[in-house]
């Protein structure tokens, strides 16, 4: 293993180019950014240096909707629609998951995110504390909230809620800055209103953000408007579930109201626009409504079996594109927009920071190769980002100033694939077995 994964101490990333000019970077020991500039390598007696010509830098990647250890079901049900692939594949192989499924798939998870450039992530899923315990060793940051369904069942809800509550304080008893916990309603047609209105009541107790699927699927708003007489969000607001440090992932089919409502709120949407061509949910996401009333727009990728990566840098392409065609307009969301989405808007959505390489922010920093193919010529950086490359031009990934790659070298890669592709393999075994 290259040493530079154990060493600690300050770091100075040297002769790096950001927006077209040649600087240093300067970190400090606590993992901040200290300095940027032509001389910022005066500024500290470096312990380690990392070789930035021929390096971009951007600000690390925030994936805000993902289910991490779906990583083991990659390629398990593909080509279905949405409803009966939760229901007759989905579902059935996750009542088999077990604690150390989730560990090995967030592992699985964690190495593909960095490999492509992203620093934190938002999850939604079980086993969390295990999912935890795989962010801590891999060094990225994360916000995790237990998938809370009920159906409508009162006895389900009792449990849901304890589950909910001891990972709570579970994430909280680990105190780590990097973790952080979310309440996670799974969506309104799966969560009932007495479930909804404790979400929204113990998320504003603990002083912590929510997770939701919103308005993913047309079946989803006409079921909600049948039988509460009202679209989903306008449910989620009357129950106290769309706050500021709300992610409400999807949001395909919002109106113009509840696009108002989610600007007022201080709401993050998160385009997941991958997942919404492979399930055709058959709308996409209005960027253009979210953006004019002022929600914050960022990024997801969902899990990877709607996916099938969790390659943001791809994410960052299929945004733009989808919007482009649906609404008709190839000036909507350009490409520094969609880098937006990818970096500031998420790190707002999680609270991990200002997501801009700025002094005083995190050292959440990716390097990219200037030299691969999606960046010759080198017109235009965000462009390339966006449109030509994806994540295997990212060459080194620092988080919190804690080098996690380093030239596509990640340490233990080969075990983690390994434990990952047996883990997945004795899962579908045991749900075969019982079917
Ligand atoms: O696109 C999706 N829409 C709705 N539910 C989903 C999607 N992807 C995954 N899950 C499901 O959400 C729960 C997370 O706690 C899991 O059951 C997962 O399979
Ligand atoms: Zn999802």
């Amino acid at each position: 293993m290259n040493e530079i994964f154990t060493a600690r101490g300050s770091v100075l990333i040297a002769g790096v180019t950001i927006d077209g000019s040649t600087v240093d970077i300067a970190l400090d020991e606590t993992g901040t950014i200290a300095a940027i500039g032509k001389d910022a390598r005066k500024t500290i007696d470096a312990d380690i240096v990392i070789d930035g010509s021929d390096r971009i830098a951007v600000p690390g990647l925030v994936n805000t909707h993902t289910h991490a250890a779906m990583s083991l079901l990659r390629g398990y049900a593909d080509d279905m629609i949405l409803q009966d692939w939760l229901s007759q594949k989905i579902w059935p192989l996750e009542a088999h998951l077990t604690g150390d499924d989730v560990y090995a798939g967030t592992r699985l998870a964690c190495l593909e995110m960095i490999k492509s450039g992203t620093v934190a992530f938002n999850d939604m899923y079980f086993f969390m504390d295990r999912a935890a315990a795989a962010v801590d060793e891999m060094g990225m940051r994360a916000t995790f909230a237990y998938g809370f369904i009920d159906l409508g069942m009162e006895e389900k809800r009792e449990a849901e809620i304890k589950a909910t509550e001891t990972l709570i304080a579970h994430i909280k008893s680990l105190n780590n800055p990097r973790i952080q916990a979310a309440v996670g309603p799974h969506s309104v047609y799966t969560v009932s209103p007495e479930a909804l209105s404790w979400c929204g009541d113990f998320a504003k107790e603990q002083n912590i953000g929510i997770h939701v699927h919103l308005s993913e699927t047309e079946k989803e708003v006409v079921d909600c408007v049948a039988q509460f007489g009202k679209r989903p969000a306008v449910l989620l607001d009357e129950y106290g579930c769309l706050t500021p440090r709300t992610v409400a992932a999807h949001c395909c089919w919002l109106d113009e109201a509840e696009c108002r409502l989610l600007g007022e709120r201080g709401v993050t949407a998160s385009h997941n626009p991958a997942s919404n061509m492979k399930l055709a949910v058959n709308r996409a996401m209005p960027y253009h409504w979210l953006k004019q009333y002022g929600a914050n727009i960022a990024l997801g990728t969902d899990g990877c079996s709607s996916n099938n990566n969790l390659d943001l840098m791809e994410e960052m392409k299929f945004a733009a594109l989808l919007q482009k065609f649906a609404w008709n307009s190839p000036t909507l969301l350009p490409a520094n927009e969609a880098l937006t989405m990818a970096t500031a808007a998420g790190a707002r959505a999680l609270g991990t920071g200002p997501g801009t390489l700025t002094v005083g922010a995190p050292a959440d920093i990716v390097l990219l190769d200037t030299r691969a193919v999606c960046n010759t010529p080198l017109f235009h950086a965000d462009s390339n980002a966006v449109y030509a490359c994806n994540g295997s031009a990212v060459m080194t990934v620092l988080c919190q100033g804690r080098i996690l790659m380093h030239e596509r070298e990640v340490p233990g890669e080969e075990e983690i694939v390994r434990e990952a592709g047996d883990a997945a393999l004795s899962l579908a075994d045991r749900a075969e077995e019982s079917s």
